[in-house]
C-alpha cells in the first residue's frame, strides 16, 4: 500500500552485527573439529553451499574424510529470506554411503538462522549428524553440534562476504 513503510530485511531485523575474521572462522572451525571428533567416523561431508563449504572444507581435512558433498540451497538474496530452492540435491553416492538416511554422514553449515534451511535437509537425510559453527536460538533445536549461538537479533557477517574498510576519523581534523 502506497505509504506503508517497506518490511525489514533479516539484518535490519537483527541489528547487531558480529563480524567474523578468518582467524576467528578458523578458530571456531577447529573448535568444532575437536567436538565431532567425539562423534565420527564420518563416511562424507555433505556441505550446504555456499557457506558451509568453508567450513565443511576445514572440518574434513582435520577429521580425515575425503569424500564431499554438496546440496545446493538458496534462499536469502542479500540478506533478505525468500522460497528456499534446492539448486542441486544430495549425489546418490553420497546418499548410498549414508545407507539412504544418512547414517554416518555430516551435514556442514556455517550457521542456522531461523532454521528454514537446516531443517529442509535434515528432512533429506534425518540420521545425520548436523553441525554449523554458529546457531541463532530459532534455528539451534535442529543442530546436533555448534560453538558459538549468538541472539536472534544478531546479523553475523562472514570474512568471506566483507572486505577492510577505512573508518572515517570520529573527530573532524584527526586523520
Ligand atoms: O536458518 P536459515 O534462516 O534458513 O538461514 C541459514 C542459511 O542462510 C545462509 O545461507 P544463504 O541462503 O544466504 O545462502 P549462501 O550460503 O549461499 O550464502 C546460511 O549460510 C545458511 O545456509
Ligand atoms: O546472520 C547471518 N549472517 C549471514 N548470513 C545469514 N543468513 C542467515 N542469517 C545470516
Ligand atoms: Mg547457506
Amino acid at each position: 500500500m502506497a505509504g506503508e513503510a517497506p518490511e525489514p530485511n533479516a539484518q535490519e531485523k537483527a541489528g547487531k552485527a558480529f563480524p567474523v575474521s578468518w582467524d576467528q572462522f578458523h578458530r571456531d572451525c577447529r573448535a568444532l573439529t575437536w567436538r565431532l571428533n567425539e562423534v565420527g567416523p564420518f563416511h562424507a561431508v555433505i556441505a550446504i553451499t555456499r557457506g558451509g563449504l568453508v567450513p565443511a572444507a576445514i572440518v574434513a581435512r582435520a577429521l580425515g574424510v575425503r569424500v564431499i558433498d554438496t546440496v545446493c540451497i538458496a534462499s536469502y538474496d542479500h540478506n533478505k529470506q525468500g522460497e528456499l530452492q534446492v539448486l542441486k540435491g544430495i549425489s546418490e553416492a553420497a546418499i548410498k554411503l549414508g545407507g539412504g538416511t544418512g547414517k554416518g554422514l555430516l551435514i556442514v553449515d556455517d550457521l542456522v538462522d531461523t532454521g528454514k534451511t537446516g531443517k529442509l535437509v535434515r528432512e533429506m537425510l534425518p540420521d545425520a549428524h548436523f553441525a554449523t559453527v554458529y546457531a541463532k536460538p530459532m534455528g539451534r533445536p535442529l543442530v546436533d553440534t555448534f560453538i558459538t549461538e549468538v541472539s536472534q537479533d544478531t546479523w553475523i557477517f562472514f570474512p568471506w562476504d566483507t572486505a577492510l574498510s577505512y573508518p572515517p576519523p570520529l573527530r573532524d581534523g584527526a586523520a
